[in-house]
């Protein structure tokens, strides 16, 4: 199956109630971050993250969402992951999506290393056979060991990570939705992690990643879209730099999560 994304005018917005007409006014006045800020029928303060979007990703795309704070990137991974709904206008996704969005989110902490492997497996529609068959690989790319058969409320956070990051790239995506890259563990564990997720985002068919850092847009996308205050306000090819600037390995965040 070919894997495709498109959108037809699209709208995400967020009722909020509990919000006075003071602050609201102050908002309206300050708005350099965010969405649009406006009222609904009911005078309720709404705000507009996604306004109007209209876009068509094809195989091959490697899309990075770029814009200020607030501009609606998260917001639109998630529609794009199913985490949200359009409140108005249609999205269209063709094939399997992968997010590697909050990736410890959902963990057990009272379960083992083995038993979150294996719930997480059960969450993601994996049938229990093909759940066995990936949990050796998994526990051995964690190289946590023993720790598997304690409760992962005992793991440090960057065991925890080790643990969710080798779960969450245990998969098969044609279209993979990350947010900024994911770097971690110490320096042993970092550069195999890298190569795993390299591996992930060369098999997909469609990559879309949001993110602060120009080069790491630049080493891994072919377009980009630019989104400011819910709007999308470009989407142009991602130009190579000329040879001599061209960065020699994949752009890593400055510091690693963990
Ligand atoms: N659950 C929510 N309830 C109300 N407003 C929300 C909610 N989630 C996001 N927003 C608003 O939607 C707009 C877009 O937020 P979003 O998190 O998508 O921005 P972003 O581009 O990812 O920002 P950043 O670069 O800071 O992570 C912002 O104005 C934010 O306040």
């Amino acid at each position: 199956m070919t894997a495709s994304i498109s959108a037809h005018n699209l709208f995400v917005e967020f009722p909020i109630f509990e919000n006075s007409h003071r602050s609201l006014k102050k908002a309206v006045l300050n708005l350099s971050t965010g969405g649009v800020i406006g009222k609904d029928a009911g005078n309720h303060p709404v705000v507009t993250a996604l306004n109007d979007l209209n876009f068509e990703i094809r195989d091959g795309d490697r899309i990075g969402l770029v814009g200020h704070n607030g501009s609606g990137k998260t917001t639109l991974l998630r529609v794009l992951t199913g985490i949200y709904s359009p409140t108005r206008g249609r999205l269209d996704v063709q094939g399997r999506t992968a997010s590697l969005l909050e990736v410890s989110s959902g963990v057990d902490p009272d379960a083992t290393g083995f038993e979150n492997i294996y719930l997480r497996g059960i969450m993601s529609g994996l049938k229990p056979a093909r759940i066995k068959e990936r949990i050796d690989e998994i526990a051995e790319f964690t190289e946590l060991g023993d720790y598997l058969n304690l409760p992962v409320r005992t793991y440090s956070s960057g065991m925890l990570l080790r643990l969710t990051f080798a779960i969450s790239t245990s998969i098969d995506a044609d279209i993979l939705i990350m947010d900024e890259w994911l770097s971690v563990g110490d320096a042993s564990f970092r550069d195999k992690a890298a190569k795993r997720l390299k591996d992930l985002v060369d098999k997909a068919s469609i990559l879309v990643i949001a993110s602060h850092n120009p080069e790491l847009i630049q080493s891994i996308c072919n377009r980009k879209l630019q989104l400011e205050h819910g709007r999308i306000i470009a989407d142009e090819p991602v130009v190579a730099p000329p040879p001599e600037a061209a960065p020699a390995e994949l752009a890593q965040p400055a510091e690693p999560v963990v």
